[in-house]
């Protein structure tokens, strides 16, 4: 089977730094792939670069075996990749639907109902916020602030849905719910790479988890084996003066 997105030895450099170096990555249809590692390790810059909001300074990801690197943000949304902000950023002034016929108005073509407020009404009743439609973004919860975010990029038809802490910040009973909504989406026909520092949800609702550190893949393979591996664990805890 061919992979849905696929990252061909991805690099990000800041000048002298590595955000992210030489990365090969792969996402299948239908699939939650994770993406952990510690601060620092080159996450999010990953996230910008298969979101054409950054251009790699090497390599390419490819939806579908096209480029979707390299070009403009608005035109990997076009193509069907479509990430969510560790802040979310909805606009302030527009009510939660308004929010969502944006990103209907920016999206994939074909990739929801063809009529903007029906598309709009069905992704607020599949999120849960249909009865907050009329509200601002600010009159909403945390929770209800990043299901808006969630929802706006839905609303864009996405293939490939690219979730940046989503579940981060929440109480355990609203952790538990967004987990629920993840898998959901995923059921509905997107696939999605999650970025999560909530471990236990990330590890629940991944296939499979990669890892960075220091902008390099550190490993890669089943949430459990991932877990368990020497090397992720040595990343995560620092190697310290463990030895002295
Ligand atoms: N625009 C930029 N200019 C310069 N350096 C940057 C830029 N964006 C990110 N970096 C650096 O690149 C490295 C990787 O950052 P990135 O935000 O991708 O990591 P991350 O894994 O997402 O971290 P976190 O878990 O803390 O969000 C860091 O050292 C960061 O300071």
């Amino acid at each position: 089977m061919t992979a849905l997105l696929v990252g061909e030895s991805v690099s990000r450099h800041f000048g002298g730094l590595r955000a992210v170096d030489e990365v090969d990555f792969h996402l299948d249809e239908g699939e939650i792939l994770g993406l952990i590692g510690p601060n620092g390790a080159g996450k999010t810059t990953l996230f910008s670069v298969a979101a054409g909001s950054i251009r790699p300074t090497g390599g390419r990801v490819l939806l579908d075996g096209k480029p979707v690197s390299g070009k403009r943000a608005h035109r990997s949304v076009h193509l069907g990749v479509c990430r969510t902000h560790q802040i979310v950023r909805p606009f302030a002034r527009l009510t939660v639907l308004e929010n969502v016929l944006v990103g209907h108005h920016y999206g994939r073509p074909g990739g929801t109902r063809r009529d903007p407020r029906a598309a709009a009404l069905e992704i607020l009743e599949f999120i849960g916020l249909a009865d907050r439609a009329d509200r601002l973004p600010g009159e909403l919860t945390l929770a209800g602030r990043k299901r808006l975010e969630v929802a706006r990029a839905l609303a864009t038809g996405p293939r490939v849905l690219l979730l940046d802490e989503v579940v981060a910040g929440l109480n355990p009973v609203e952790a538990g719910r967004f987990v629920a909504l993840i898998r959901q989406i995923r059921d509905r026909g997107t696939a999605i790479i999650m970025i999560e520092h909530v471990m236990h949800a990330l590890m629940s609702l991944s296939d499979r988890v990669v890892v960075l550190d220091h902008g390099r893949k550190i490993a890669e393979g089943l949430p459990a084996e991932v877990a368990n591996d020497p090397l992720v664990i040595e990343a995560y805890l620092g190697t310290g003066d463990a030895d002295a």
